[in-house]
């Protein structure tokens, strides 16, 4: 690896802020003082159509935000995002464009990839599975024995499950066509028998959904699930549909079924919701309008992200924000706690799109990293999240948390006030207690019962959780993501790291076919670890 390279640790302006970080561990910099500050909020909050930001309890002053915004001109992050979204190959280590932002544009402008405007091809899709869910709703197309589709099964994992699922489940109140959804993403064969014992297989759609379709674990599961609707004595094929990427080997082969949707090579898994992955399972739960409002919501952001300069720019002050604490206030973790059960799949999605983006060792140049990039990401929704690892967020190891306020539930409240309040003020008193505990904290004599503050936490709350606001918030966060790693300089949309993993469990594959075929195999030539794991899988026990 070579030595030598733009490192941005090595910016004058990291320095400015590295001794800046020294300079607001001084008490006088406490969040109980910030917090009082006049204007505090209107200072450090921004809004964007039915978004807010509120960053008024971060560790920042004006001075922490001017050297930050100097970072991000550092680091030219206008100009990369622009090429990314304008169709370079910004994926420079798979020689690809990143291109999951026209996959909600509706604009007429051209979006070129090697000469080409992509629009056509995204248009022709979004068509194709308007066409396909007014089909399955109306009736005109059903199971092989003439039964109406009633039961979505998706299989996939990873970026071909998980922002799916988040949206599904952020939108259930939305999800009125009479459809139930099911995942089936673990090659776990617990995920496969408790959605076997959940449908009817006659009124049963599954859609594939794999980029690659070479998945170890979602090529099981296809196959599982199409044994399982054969041996019902169903025609397997004609219950189900296929999305993956142009020219791979699912596409309009024998195993694809009915219809096959394309994903491009040039949308990446972590980042697709809104292109066919999302949109065929989504269009069938919810309707295809709602999927196009939810794009029109991302849509919207991405405009704003590409436009809005520096200090109006949400994602890209987040982005800011979170480098400043994970690499000059030194938090490794981060947080994110929807106070709004719909978002309870938020986290496994972020953590999957910021941890798989941004865990890199390298910068785009191929220089080594002399600064850590990405944190670990994780959450629940509030207030469950309060009674369970809260505890430390107050008294422990500190992590930054994003809050999620949604200012209008989905469903009316009754008028029932359990403590004089409905259960939805209940849940606001507690997201904005929780925000200023954690900044202010609490003097006691007692050690046990000291709180020491200025623990930091952002805001985002939005009017309601509509279809267009669940887009808002996705393409924020992927926005976020790749504004981070423009900052650190890497290559957001590569996953190398999760190969060496998969080589070893295609080596231990081929040693258990050998057994499976052979009674006589054994493992001794083998480590002593591994031998152990795999002699006692086909002892179906442990030791005595
Ligand atoms: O869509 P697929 O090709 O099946 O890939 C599914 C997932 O598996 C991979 O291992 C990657 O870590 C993910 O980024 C990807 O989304």
């Amino acid at each position: 690896m070579a030595e030598n390279g733009f490192r941005i640790s090595k910016t004058p302006v990291w320095k400015k802020l590295k001794e800046h970080a020294e300079e607001m561990k001084k008490p006088e910099y406490h969040l109980k003082h910030l917090v009082q500050q006049k204007g505090r909020l209107a200072n450090f909050s921004l809004k964007n159509v039915d978004f807010f930001y509120d960053f008024s309890r971060q560790r920042v002053t004006e001075k922490t935000m001017d050297l930050l915004f100097e970072l991000a001109d550092t680091a030219d992050v206008h100009r990369k995002y622009r090429a990314m979204a304008e169709g370079q190959k910004v994926n420079v280590t798979e020689n690809r464009a990143a291109l999951h932002t026209a996959a909600r544009s509706f604009s007429s402008q051209s979006i070129l990839m090697d000469g080409k405007n992509v629009m056509g091809e995204i248009d022709a899709v979004r068509r194709q599975i308007r066409a396909f869910s007014e089909k399955v709703h109306n009736g005109t197309l059903r199971g092989s024995t003439g039964k109406v589709f009633r039961h979505i099964v998706v299989i996939g994992i990873g970026g071909s499950y998980l922002g799916t699922e988040f949206v599904a489940n952020a939108l259930f109140a939305f999800a009125d066509k009479g459809m139930e959804l099911h995942f089936l993403s673990n090659v776990d064969s617990h995920n496969f028998e408790t959605i076997k014992t959940k449908i009817d297989p006659e009124s049963t759609l599954c859609i594939v959904i794999s980029k690659s379709f070479t998945t170890v674990e979602t090529m099981a599961n296809a196959m599982q699930m199409k044994a399982y609707l054969s041996s019902c004595g169903l025609d397997a094929m004609k219950h189900c549909v296929t999305v993956t990427s142009k020219g791979s080997p699912g596409d309009k082969g024998e195993e694809s079924g009915i219809e096959t949707f394309h994903m491009f090579d040039f949308i990446g898994g972590r980042f697709s919701v809104t292109s066919a992955v999302g949109g065929v399972p989504l269009s069938l739960y919810l309707g295809y309008d709602r999927f196009d409002r939810f794009l029109e919501g991302a849509r919207e952001v991405d405009i704003h992200t590409k436009y809005a300069p520096s200090p109006e720019n949400i994602p890209l002050v987040s982005a800011l924000i979170g480098i400043w604490n994970n690499n000059f206030l030194g938090y490794q973790a981060q947080a994110v706690i929807p106070y709004a059960s719909p978002l309870s799949k938020l986290a496994p999605h972020i953590q999957q799109l910021n941890m798989e983006s941004n865990g890199k060792s390298v910068t785009i140049n191929n220089y080594d990293l002399d600064n850590s990039s990405g944190v670990i990401i994780f959450g629940e929704p509030g207030t469950n999240a309060q009674h369970s690892f809260f505890q430390l967020a107050h008294q422990g190891h500190p992590f930054p948390i994003d809050f999620i306020g949604v200012v209008s539930p989905q469903y009316p409240e009754g008028r029932c006030r359990p403590h004089g309040v409905s259960n939805h003020q209940e849940l606001w008193a507690n997201l904005i207690s929780q925000a200023t505990a954690l900044a202010v904290g609490k003097d006691a004599e007692e050690k046990t019962r000291f709180f020491q503050g200025n623990r930091p936490s952002s805001t985002i709350l939005l009017n309601d959780l509509s279809p267009a606001n669940v887009g808002r918030l996705l393409a924020y966060y992927e926005a976020q993501t790749v504004y981070k790693a423009f900052i650190w300089d890497i290559n957001p949309f590569d996953q190398f790291g999760v190969e060496l993993g998969k080589t070893i469990a295609n080596d231990l594959r081929k040693e258990i076919v050998s057994r499976n075929t052979n009674d006589g195999h054994n493992f001794k030539h083998m480590d002593e670890i591994t031998r152990f794991y795999l002699e006692r899988l086909f002892a179906g026990k442990l030791p005595e």
